[in-house]
């Protein structure tokens, strides 16, 4: 029997006290009241906002990460690349708290997810790929719930609940069950829900698959200006152009391992990242014996 992909709801972090009246999903605005504070030395370089050490996870036979390590510098926008069945799933559900490694560790700001998961997870805004959400609700109470269960005041909730909506243009279909959205409307709520707690860390497993372009412009501005406040977002993508115009940083994982990582210009130097992806990754066309598909 396989074990189950994730092991808890993204959004399942518990509620702490509520979080200051402006609205705003820039991370500094929920920061100033935080607890938990990542411990720096002084004169030390800043702490990763996502430091991953030897992650490696199998499923039974299959060894889906092997041994991953990555540095996500604070303020980033860090892209994770790499072909279908990768690990990059596998890699951030472990970073982000929702499925057990087997090695490893994951700390968010100097925060060990595994060891204070609590403390970690106040520190993240997760889209996963893949995790049912409570879609007996509308969308206007996912994201809602999302909130209180973060421990935030209803009033500053409602408030950011209809700017996000508003921002996702999915202000027509706040009051419809999320079982009945399309896919690319689905990933906007888990979105929305994500960004609800204007967390100081954003990890989107394929945030732009199935959203349309003008929803994905929407939703890069407001992921640009969230890491212009000195949030960070990793993005998983198969889409290189997106990935080589929007990333600061960009990490090639295939078979499981780390082929490539550092500053987008660094990992495809002087190519474009496509073309850098697919000298890294291998490949090509391959078209022997499909022969039978031209002969209609
Ligand atoms: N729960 C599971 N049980 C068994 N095998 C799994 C499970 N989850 C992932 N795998 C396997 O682990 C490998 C890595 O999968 P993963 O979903 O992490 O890749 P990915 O890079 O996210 O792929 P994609 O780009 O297609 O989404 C694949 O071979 C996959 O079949």
């Amino acid at each position: 029997m396989t074990e189950p992909r994730h092991e808890s709801m993204p959004i399942s972090t518990p509620a702490q006290a509520s979080e200051s009246p402006p609205v705003s999903f820039t991370p500094d605005a929920a920061d100033k009241k935080r607890p938990v504070q990542p411990q720096q030395t002084p004169g030390e370089p800043p702490l990763a906002a996502l430091s991953i050490r030897g992650l490696a996870k199998r499923f039974g036979e299959k060894i889906a990460v092997d041994g991953v390590s990555l540095e996500v510098p604070a303020g980033s926008f860090y892209g994770m690349v790499g072909p279908n069945g990768a690990g990059k799933t596998t890699t951030l559900s472990m970073a982000t708290g929702l499925l057990r490694p087997d090695f490893g560790t994951a700390l968010v700001h100097g925060v060990d997810v595994w060891a204070q998961p609590l403390a970690a997870k106040k520190l993240m805004g997760v889209l996963p790929d893949g995790v049912r959400l409570f879609d007996r609700l509308t969308g206007e109470q996912l994201v809602t719930y999302s909130g209180l269960l973060r421990g935030m005041d209803r009033d500053v909730v409602a408030t950011r609940v209809s700017e996000l909506l508003a921002a996702l243009d999915l202000e027509a279909d706040a009051g419809s069950l999320v079982v009945d959205y399309s896919a690319g409307m689905t990933k906007k709520i888990a979105l929305a829900s994500a960004l609800i707690h204007a967390p100081r860390l954003l990890v989107l497993d394929e945030p732009f698959e199935s959203v349309d372009p003008v929803s994905a412009a929407n939703i890069r501005g407001i992921l640009e200006s969230y890491v212009a406040s000195g949030g960070t977002v990793i993005v998983s993508s198969h889409v290189m152009d997106l990935v080589q115009r929007m990333c600061s940083h960009v990490a090639v994982v295939a078979g499981g391992r780390v082929l490539a990582a550092g500053s987008v210009d660094e990992v495809r130097n002087g190519s474009t990242l496509e073309e850098r992806f697919v000298q890294l990754v291998g490949g090509g066309h391959r078209t022997e014996g499909l022969e039978w598909l031209r002969t209609f």
